[in-house]
């Protein structure tokens, strides 16, 4: 099977299924920077990257939105002096999708 960044993601629509926890573990093994955390309810993927300085953080804020926005499938991020937090999850589905581990790939692939 091609690398997680390269894979297709699939349309998420209301009433598709969350991850398994089998699915939580395999597919968490293949981005194992990225944490699993729950917020109000919701099971998400966050990672946090760090930078020399702001214009940096603001470099990779804007190549992950790029990416996003080929995917029509949106992070919530938090751009700060030296850092940017990544936080993925479906809102369709309030939880993670196959999907979402998938653009964590991709968001490591422009992090580089
Ligand atoms: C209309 C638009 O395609 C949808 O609202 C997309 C936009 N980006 C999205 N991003 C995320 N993370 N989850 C969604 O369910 C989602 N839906």
């Amino acid at each position: 099977m091609s690398q997680l960044s390269q894979q297709a993601c699939e349309a998420c629509r209301v009433g598709a299924p969350t991850v398994t926890e089998e699915e939580k573990q395999s597919l968490g093994a293949e981005v194992p920077e990225w944490q699993i955390v729950e917020r109000d309810g919701i099971m998400k993927l966050e990672r946090t990257f760090t930078f020399k300085d702001f214009v940096q953080a603001l470099d990779f804020t804007h190549r992950v939105g790029e990416l996003a926005e080929e995917a029509d499938h949106h992070p919530a991020i938090l751009t700060e002096y030296g850092k940017v937090t990544v936080t993925w999850w479906s809102h369709k589905i309030k939880g993670l999708h196959r999907n979402d581990f998938i653009l964590a790939a991709r968001t490591d692939e422009v992090a580089k």
